[in-house]
Formats: structure tokens, C-alpha cells, sequence
């Protein structure tokens, strides 16, 4: 596979069967400004050194392998015993990855996320201490919510946002092994999104749609450049997106793109494309 190089931020979003957020996250990524190819899982497995020109490694939301044991496990296990190396080598380099919903599921079934104090879960052999599980409701949550930022760990992230973005999940539910477990993530600042009511206060559901531990909506690695999240960014970049526009006027963009922007700027600074 050849990569395009005409000096822009390069993303891979990565693409297998069940995967159907690609196109959205593609066209986020691009109207942020980057280069965007989507690839097959098999084809990354099979050319070893395709991730190295890419700057965005992209695992978009989706049903992989039809959910098959847990959302995102199987993915997670493929990556995890294919690729493992290259994506290490990846973030090591100064790179980013964002998993959204599925995506979210595939970094944290593989252990990539959260990572606490540098100790990612098992790539140090670590027992795994956290989780994404069924939401409480026991149903499928498909609808829009409030997310307030609350670290500025992330690359991807801006400090004291409020948006307002879609989810729609069955598996949602960050768990971590007891209390102290949340404590250690808040205290490293990886706890970078929480769900919030309208006016930014924590509440419980259906502000919070899943029972997460601390309204725990999005977490980052210990780097700051890996971030996962349940609700779906790519699915508020142009305004008319949002379900009242009509009635509270319309804003210049959606509340998803920030974080797209956010990834590209950095590139830009690191990287100097
Ligand atoms: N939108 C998504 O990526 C869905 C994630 C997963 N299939 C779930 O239902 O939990």
C-alpha cells in the first residue's frame, strides 16, 4: 500500500468487519485537516512498517465481530498478538491513538488504556484492573449527552469544555477494581472526560447513561497521547448535526471537532507538517 506524503497529518483508521464509524471519523479528521486512509486490520497484520508514516492511529466505533465475548475483545486479542510492537513503538514515538466507543472497548480489552503510572496492563504482564462492562440500564443507550473535561492531560482534549455529543452503546460501564483503582487515575489526571447534566454538574443517569464509576466518559494514557472514548465526537462537526438547532440557533461548528483539531494541531507543532 502506497502512503500519500504531501506533508499533512497522516491518520489510519482501522477497519475490519463490523467496524461503522469509519467514514464518519474520516470526514472529522479530514475537515481538522488531515490525510486519511482507511485499512483493513489483515493488511496492518500483513506489512509490517505500513503504521510508520502515519502520525493518528484511528480505531473507530463500530460492532467488531458482532460483539462477539465482549465488545471489542476479539479486535483487542488480534491487535494485541499482531501489532502490539509496532503501536508501541508508535506512541513512543510521540504519536497519537483515539479509540471512540468500539474503539474505546479495543484499548482497554487490550490493555493499552488506562495504563497508570506508565504500567499499561499487559504489556508489563499487569492484571488488568479495568473495564468497560453492560451498562446498568441493561439496554442499548442511543442518544445525545453533556461531557465536561476535567483534566488537561490529553493532547486531544481542551481544558474546561462542556459539549454535547452522541452515544450509543450496550457496553459502556467504566469499572475498575475498587475505589482505590479511581483514585490513582484521578490523582495521574487520566480521567479526562465525565458525564455531566446540562449545566456541568455530575449527576446520576440518565445524565450518566451507563453507571460509570465516577461518570468516567473518556480516559488517557499515562502519555497523555492515547485516548479512548464512549461517546462518538465524529458525530457533532457540522452544527446541524446537533437536534435543536432549529430551536437554539445554530453554531458555527459541532462540538466534536475540537478534538479532532486538537490532534491535528499537535501534529503540526511535533511533527512540523
Ligand atoms: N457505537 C459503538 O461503537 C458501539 C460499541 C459496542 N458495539 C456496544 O454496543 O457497546
Amino acid at each position: 500500500m502506497e502512503v500519500k506524503n504531501n506533508n499533512k497529518p497522516r491518520a489510519l483508521i482501522l477497519r475490519t468487519a463490523g467496524t461503522n464509524c469509519a467514514y464518519e471519523t474520516q470526514y472529522a479528521l479530514e475537515k481538522a485537516g488531515a490525510d486519511v486512509d482507511l485499512v483493513h486490520v489483515n493488511q496492518l497484520v500483513k506489512e509490517k512498517g505500513l503504521l510508520g508514516p502515519y502520525h493518528i492511529f484511528v480505531l473507530p466505533g463500530g460492532f467488531t465481530y458482532g460483539d462477539d465475548i465482549a465488545a471489542g475483545k476479539v479486535l483487542a486479542n488480534q491487535i494485541r498478538h499482531h501489532i502490539l510492537d509496532e503501536l508501541k513503538r508508535f506512541i513512543d514515538d510521540g504519536k497519537l491513538i483515539i479509540g471512540i466507543c468500539n474503539g474505546f472497548q479495543v484499548l482497554m480489552k487490550m490493555g493499552l488504556l488506562p495504563g497508570v503510572n506508565g504500567k499499561e496492563a499487559y504489556l508489563t504482564g499487569n492484571k488488568q484492573r479495568y473495564t468497560l462492562t453492560y451498562n446498568d440500564s441493561n439496554k442499548f443507550e442511543d442518544r445525545w449527552v453533556y461531557l465536561k473535561s476535567s483534566s488537561n492531560k490529553s493532547v486531544f482534549v481542551d481544558d474546561d469544555s462542556l459539549i454535547y455529543v452522541p452515544i450509543a452503546h450496550a457496553e459502556g460501564k467504566f469499572v475498575a477494581g475498587n475505589r482505590e483503582d479511581i483514585d490513582k487515575l484521578d490523582k495521574s489526571r487520566q480521567i479526562v472526560f465525565k458525564y455531566v447534566d446540562k449545566d456541568g454538574n455530575i449527576a446520576n443517569y440518565p445524565w450518566n447513561p451507563n453507571g460509570s464509576s465516577s461518570n468516567i466518559a473518556g480516559v488517557c494514557d499515562s502519555t497523555g497521547r492515547v485516548l479512548g472514548m464512549m461517546p462518538h465526537p465524529e458525530r457533532h462537526i457540522d452544527p446541524t448535526q446537533h437536534p435543536r438547532w432549529t430551536r437554539e440557533g445554530l453554531k458555527s461548528e459541532g462540538d466534536g471537532i475540537a478534538i479532532f483539531r486538537n490532534a491535528i494541531n499537535y501534529i503540526r507543532r511535533t511533527f512540523s507538517t
